[in-house]
């Protein structure tokens, strides 16, 4: 990830409502936008977009000033790629058509990009079909396609998969990680899905209320006990790993990250790949001592370093230090009195499971 970052500050009133959002985010790459619902994300983006114009407002990008205290860039004159939960795409035209149509709206000549980005989003064989006649996911793709095809200067994205059901949802998502690692544009996705935040985002910005209450690389940021997402029942951290050696006897393969390693299935990664592990805080529990006698394969030294009430009382979150690498596990309250666990300790994170996600 780049290190440049925008700057984007839009504060004022919309009826009873008030938004008051200030925050950094990088040039490259995504940034989740992430709260409860009301909590004013949708009208952070159209504050982005140009639909909303609060007066107290700054937004500059690529030399640009969308909005300052003098100026504000109408809509249609700023470069943004729009995808919402339904991709509204013409019925009467197939899928290449409403493509093309977005290209001919682009700002600059971009037919180029048509076949790389088709077959990104996997779209080559449904070039010809109608669009009554595509998935829920395959809609979404389409319109993640026609966004980008009108070669945006920014991408925003509400909840693209909140229609989708699970199963479409995981299809979708290694078409996702696939911009993701080709975008050089810098992207805004608004969710309230704590997987999509760990799996799909590099940075993270939290809202309640209206306000920013957070807002830093996406690790980070879910490991900080004062936020909400860390209490969350499915909280869990993404870690980036490389694969550094395969047992074939026993179909396991050893994924190596700043801290440790964790044993994993083989899912036919070469050594030497780049792998995004995904390990969820009910997952990890903690012992005082190594104890091979458990069935748990993944027993990871570690240093505590906060432990914080959830809001279920009888739960604890701990967040636990590897290396630079911080995951959380989530303890009884019972447990972390009866060991006596402390900021500081060394201890032994027991992982049971670990997802490989990219
Ligand atoms: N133009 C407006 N005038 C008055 N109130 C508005 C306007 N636009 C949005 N609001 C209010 O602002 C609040 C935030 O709405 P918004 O849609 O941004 O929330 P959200 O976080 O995107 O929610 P969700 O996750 O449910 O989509 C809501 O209470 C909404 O009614």
């Amino acid at each position: 990830m780049s290190e440049a970052m925008l700057k984007a500050r839009f504060e004022g009133a919309l009826g009873a409502f008030a938004l008051n959002a200030e925050f950094e985010f990088p040039q490259n790459g995504v940034t989740g936008i992430f709260g409860p619902s009301g909590c004013g994300k949708t009208t952070l983006l159209r504050c982005f977009a140009g639909l909303e114009h609060l007066r107290n407002g700054a937004f500059s990008i690529d030399g640009q000033t969308w909005q300052d205290a003098r100026r504000f860039r109408p809509a249609h004159r700023r470069e943004v790629g729009y995808v919402f939960q339904h991709a509204n795409l013409f019925q009467h035209l197939t899928v290449r058509d409403n493509l093309r149509f977005a290209i001919k709206r682009a700002r600059a000549e971009n037919t180029g990009r048509f076949d790389e980005l088709t077959s990104l989003l996997g779209l080559g064989d449904l070039l010809e079909r109608m669009p009554g006649r595509l998935s829920g996911g395959e809609r979404q793709r389409v319109g993640i396609a026609r966004a980008l095809l009108s070669a945006p200067r920014l991408l925003l994205m509400d909840e693209p998969m909140s229609a989708l059901d699970l199963q479409a949802r995981q299809d979708i998502f290694p078409y996702l990680e696939n911009l993701r690692n080709t975008l050089s544009i810098p992207v805004l996705y608004v969710t309230h899905a704590p997987e999509e935040v760990a799996r799909f985002t590099d940075h993270l910005v939290v809202m309640r209320e209206g306000k920013v209450i957070g807002a830093g690389p996406t690790p980070d940021t879910l490991a900080r006990l004062d936020l909400p997402l860390a209490h969350e029942r499915r909280a869990g951290i993404a870690v980036d790993a490389r694969i550094a050696d395969i047992d074939l006897k026993w179909h396991l393969a050893l994924a190596k990250f700043d801290g440790g390693a964790l044993w994993i299935s083989d899912a036919g990664k070469a050594v030497g790949e780049r792998v995004r592990l995904m390990i969820q805080a009910r997952d990890v529990s903690i012992a005082l001592i190594e104890n091979p006698k458990v069935s748990i394969v993944n027993r990871i030294p570690a240093t505590i370093r906060q432990i914080s009430r959830s809001e279920d009382p009888s739960v604890q979150v701990v967040t636990l230090e590897m290396g630079s690498t911080v995951i959380m596990a989530r303890v009884t309250a019972r447990s972390s009195y009866l060991l006596d666990l402390k900021p500081g300790m060394t201890v032994f994170a027991q992982i049971k499971s670990v997802a490989m996600v990219d």
